[in-house]
């Protein structure tokens, strides 16, 4: 089994991109998906983030209030490494558990949709691929201001809370340039998604020319143990 990270920047496309992924079969791990469900009230993360950041950072309801932290991370370099330093042991600790439930399932590999895939250290080495939504930084602040109703400000703010995405691109082993229409970006998951099965086939053919080479070894070695005794 091999793990392919994905990642991009906020509002690049990753979304976008994972959804024709998962129409074509693959397996997907959205960390933006974990990521809600350990801050769920009487979780660990959830009670360091209310000691941290106090009350005023939740609803009525006792859940968080994820744009009030949103505007307190995003605008606060120090409040983000702690708020990652919170979520980030637990975020990993469910990705790594769903890697293993879907390599039970046989699926013989996994795409991890990781935002933060190469601000985090150490964390490509475990992927065999590395995909890159791109999308170039005019649409991107567009799409983030409208997709969020962010004031320019705001949303510059959030972009540079990441590596910029052409520090990422040459990062990565694979790139899809999401700056156009939704089409363009289909076509190129097909890409992406034929090359990710044809690393398969050449996974099989290895094992299989590995497994005919050792019996034939085996069978050399029975005919000279035959013509020697
Ligand atoms: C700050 C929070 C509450 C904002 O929630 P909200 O629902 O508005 O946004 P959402 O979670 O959908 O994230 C949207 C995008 O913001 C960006 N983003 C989120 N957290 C961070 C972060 N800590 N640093 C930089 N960018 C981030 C990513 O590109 C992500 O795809 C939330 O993102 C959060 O809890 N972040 C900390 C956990 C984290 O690092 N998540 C990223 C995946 S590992
Ligand atoms: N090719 C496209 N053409 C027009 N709009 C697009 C295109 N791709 C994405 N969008 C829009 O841009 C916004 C961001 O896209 P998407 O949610 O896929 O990004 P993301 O990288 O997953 O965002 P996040 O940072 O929240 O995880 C969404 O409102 C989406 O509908």
């Amino acid at each position: 089994m091999f793990l392919v990270g994905l990642s991009g920047g906020i509002a690049s496309g990753k979304s976008t991109v994972v959804a024709v992924l998962r129409e074509l079969g693959c397996a997907v791990i959205d960390a933006d998906v974990i990521a809600r469900e350990v801050v769920q009230p009487h979780l660990k993360a959830y009670q360091q983030i209310v000691r941290c950041f106090g009350p005023e950072i939740l609803q009525e309801s006792g859940e968080i209030n994820r744009e009030a932290l949103g505007n307190i991370i995003f605008s606060h370099p120090e409040k983000r490494r702690l708020l990652n330093a919170i979520t980030h042991p637990e975020i990993q600790k469910e990705m790594l558990k769903q890697v293993l439930k879907y390599f039970v399932l046989g699926y013989r590999y996994v795409i991890l949709d990781i935002p933060l895939l190469f601000e985090t250290k150490g964390l490509t080495k475990f992927m065999k691929h590395t995909v890159l939504v791109y999308c170039d930084p005019q649409t991107q602040l567009a799409r983030l201001r409208k997709r969020n109703g962010l004031s320019q400000a705001e949303a510059e703010a959030r972009i540079a809370s990441q590596l910029p995405l052409d520090e990422k691109r040459r990062l990565a082993t694979h790139v899809i340039d999401n700056s156009g229409d939704r089409e363009s970006t289909r076509q190129q998951v097909l890409r992406l998604h034929a090359r990710l099965e044809d690393s398969l086939d050449f996974l099989w053919a290895r094992l299989a020319v590995g497994t005919a080479v050792a019996a034939l070894g085996g069978l050399l070695y029975l005919l000279l143990q035959h013509f020697i005794s």
